[in-house]
């Protein structure tokens, strides 16, 4: 299509002025179109002719979001180490180790100063003299009295001459008398003045003359070599790192003409290290400077460990916070645990986990959330997991259901205050495992319908409170399942797809009803860790993997791109991952280190804690562990009930259910009467029975209405599926 074929459709298109480096659009309208197009190749384009780049017109706005984006342009009121005293105390502790240092640095080398100043004094006396010779005799006004001389005029010379005189005249008197008072001085402190004073005196004549005599180019004090651990970041040195990272753009920028990378905010101490802000150039995101952490940390020089590059979330993908700390992480101090020594946990609070490389807490709050740890074999998971649940553990009202399916014993510590504890990669544990999630999914409906029978205050938002869980009668505490190796299960041929059946639905429907699932795997791949479930883990902890797919798996489709990157990890970075889901923005945290006595010693606080409160329930005092039970409820509730009942409440069959089958209906038998009738709603539920409001009779032979079912109904439903191929 022809330029002039497109005018006459009425489209725009740009024209290059001749002179001036002008773009322009011409434009015609269907009307003007009509009027008959100009030739083809007479160069006449009509129309009217529209700048391309638009003079600025202020466009109407969202005022708010404008407002709200110039409020993050603002430089914090106060300084970001100054916000916490943690923060503040690293600062000046800092500060003060700085200039310990320098001092120390110096005063290390003071006799080399002195000897410096020894060697440089005899010029400094030689200085000292031709200044005094030519101050006695005005030699700075020579040349003006030879200019006198020249010029012959002998009455401003004559004049000058005469000045000269009465100058040297009274500055000889001046010398005279300061000679003779320092040759006092001199006999007073020879004869008089202690040793030490007559030294000071020589001490402080050649320190001055080595002082006078110092060449303008060698000063006296060496450069404090301030040690690589403290070593202040600078703008110069964070270009000269991006720049050797061999991306072209940046290169560009940094170049002749280049627009530069710029700094929207100067680089600070933050914590124990120094923060810089950088806008990238157009088009260079952080992604792509995380790639190259190691170049990097070369580029600045410093160890890998110290070099912590982030993106900025709520900013564009080209701002980067790049965090230089004077120590590795692996190697800094970490702060103990706060309940290493003392301290229980509500599971309604965030409980401590780690620090994040400024050594700042971090906390997670698992009610209501899900947990997914993943790493390469030997990074850390299993001590990442044991650092919750012990912390679970110290929640007394928290029943635990614990599987480390690896078989090495990590979390055996735990084992006293678990209401299920099995270990190994072997069927039995496996087993209990399905077992254990089998009643966790049972228990989402009873729960459930627990929620959903209270009051409407009692629950606003249909899910447990602190309340709820602490109260017994309604079974509502917190319940944490983890499963440690959970590829062994999932991927099991016997139980994985049973077992992945019920860790969805915990997954999903847990959470609001007091129901923690915590998973932990090595092998973040599709087959054994299903889709579901890992699409649904609201907590993610990534430490160091291989590559993208296991990363994204793991933190969540598109992280690696945006930059959240567990493959920049290394070698030494055990225990230290990538953590989304625990605070706005994606967090670099180190767990709590805790080793095996240490655990062993929480979790006998953990045990008196709950003996304290008559909490411990299952394994814990000595019941059976989960079995798989091949029972038939339907079957047996028939067999509970006669014929001649033809509507039965549901608290009745429990009891006598509990009595019949105690190792399969045995846990229902001490719930309050409102949790069996909910626990056995929630279990037919599953066969498609209902269960309404039923007349009958109590123990006490006082009619009422309660919720019951029509065994015809149970008749029914068994022999459908008896009818089932
Ligand atoms: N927070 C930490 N700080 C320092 N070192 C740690 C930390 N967490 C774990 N480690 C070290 O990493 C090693 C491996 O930890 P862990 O057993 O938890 O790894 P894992 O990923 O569970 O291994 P596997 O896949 O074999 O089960 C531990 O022996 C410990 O020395």
């Amino acid at each position: 299509m022809t330029a002039t074929e497109e005018m006459r459709e009425g489209m725009a298109i740009a024209l290059q002025a001749e002179d001036e480096d002008v773009r322009v659009a011409a434009e015609t309208t269907p009307e003007q179109a009509s009027q008959g197009a100009p030739e083809e190749g007479d160069g006449v384009l009509e129309g009217t002719v529209v700048l391309v780049d638009q003079a600025h017109r202020p466009e109407p706005t969202d005022l708010l979001a404008e407002l709200a984006a110039r409020r993050r342009e603002r430089q914090p009121l106060v300084p970001l180490w100054l916000r916490s005293r943690a923060d503040a105390l690293q600062v000046l502790k800092w500060q003060a180790e700085h200039t310990g240092y320098v001092l120390a640095y110096h005063a290390l080398r003071t006799p080399k100063y002195a000897a410096k100043l020894a060697g440089r004094s005899p010029a400094g006396a030689w200085r000292l003299l031709v200044a005094l010779v030519r101050w006695l005799f005005d030699l700075e006004g020579r040349p003006v009295r030879r200019a006198a001389a020249t010029k012959e005029e002998a009455a401003e010379y004559l004049a000058l001459s005469r000045q000269r005189d009465d100058r040297v005249k009274a500055r000889l008197w001046t010398l005279l008398v300061g000679v003779i008072t320092a040759v006092l001085v001199g006999i007073f402190a020879t004869v008089a003045a202690p040793t030490w004073v007559q030294w000071a005196i020589l001490g402080v004549l050649i320190a001055g003359a080595g002082v006078l005599g110092a060449p303008a180019d060698q000063p006296l004090l060496d450069r404090a070599v301030v040690p690589n651990r403290v070593r202040k970041l600078t703008g110069d040195q964070v270009l000269d790192a991006l720049g050797s990272l061999g991306i072209s753009a940046i290169n560009q920028a940094l170049g002749k003409n280049g627009r530069g990378i710029t700094f929207p905010a100067p680089i600070m101490r933050d914590g124990p290290g120094w923060r810089a802000e950088v806008d990238l150039p157009l088009g260079v995101t952080v992604a792509e400077v995380l790639d190259k952490r190691d170049k990097l940390a070369s580029g600045l020089r410093r160890a890998l460990g110290c070099v912590w590059p982030e993106p900025v979330s709520e900013e564009h993908p080209g701002r980067l916070v790049l965090w230089v700390g004077d120590q590795e992480m692996r190697k800094a101090r970490q702060p103990a645990w706060p309940l290493a020594k003392s301290g229980q946990v509500s599971l309604f609070e965030p409980v401590p986990y780690g620090n994040d490389q400024r050594g700042r807490p971090i906390s997670i709050l698992l009610m209501f959330a899900n947990v997914l740890i993943g790493s390469m074999p030997r990074y850390g998971k299993t001590f990442a997991l044991r650092v919750l649940l012990l912390a679970c553990a110290l929640d007394p009202l928290a029943e635990l259901r614990l599987f480390e399916l690896k078989g090495t014993g990590d979390l055996s510590a735990l084992e006293k205050v678990a209401h299920h504890y099995a270990k190994g990669a072997t069927d039995s544990a496996k087993a209990a495992c399905v077992a254990s999630l089998a009643e966790v999914y049972a228990e989402l409906d009873r729960r459930a319908e627990v929620i959903d029978g209270l009051p409407r205050h009692q629950a606003p938002e249909f899910k447990v409170t602190p309340e709820l869980a602490a109260r017994r009668d309604l079974g509502l505490h917190p319940m944490v399942v983890a499963i440690d190796e959970c590829q062994e299960l999932f991927a099991d041929d016997e139980y994985g797809e049973e077992a992945a059946k019920y860790a969805t639905a915990i997954i999903k429907r847990g959470p609001a009803l007091g129901i923690i699932l915590i998973l932990a795997t090595q092998r973040p791949d599709k087959d054994s860790l299903p889709k579901a479930i890992s699409a649904n883990a609201g907590i993610r902890i990534c430490l160091r993997v291989m590559g993208w797919q296991e990363n994204d798996m793991i933190l969540g489709t598109g992280m690696h791109q945006a930059g959240v990157k567990a493959t920049m990890f290394t070698l030494n970075d055990k225990g230290i991952s990538w953590a989304v889901g625990i605070a706005e923005d994606p967090v670099i945290v180190r767990s709590a280190y805790l080793d095996g006595p240490t655990s062993e010693l929480i979790a006998e606080r953990a045990l008196h804690l709950r003996q304290t409160t008559g909490t411990l329930s299952g394994q814990a005092i000595g019941q059976e562990g989960p079995q798989r039970v091949s029972y038939d409820l339907l079957a047996d509730i028939l067999t509970v009930t006669t014929a001649k009942e033809d509507k039965v409440w549901n608290s009745t069959v429990v009891d006598r259910l509990a009595d019949f089958r105690p190792d399969a209906y045995g846990q229902w038998a001490n719930l309050e009467d409102d949790a069996k009738t909910a626990a056995l709603t929630a279990r037919l539920k599953e066969y498609g029975v209902k269960t309404e409001d039923t007349w009958g009779r109590d123990a006490a032979g006082k009619g009422r209405n309660r919720k019951g079912f029509n065994r015809s109904d149970i008749a029914d439903a068994y022999a459908r599926r008896k009818a089932q191929p």
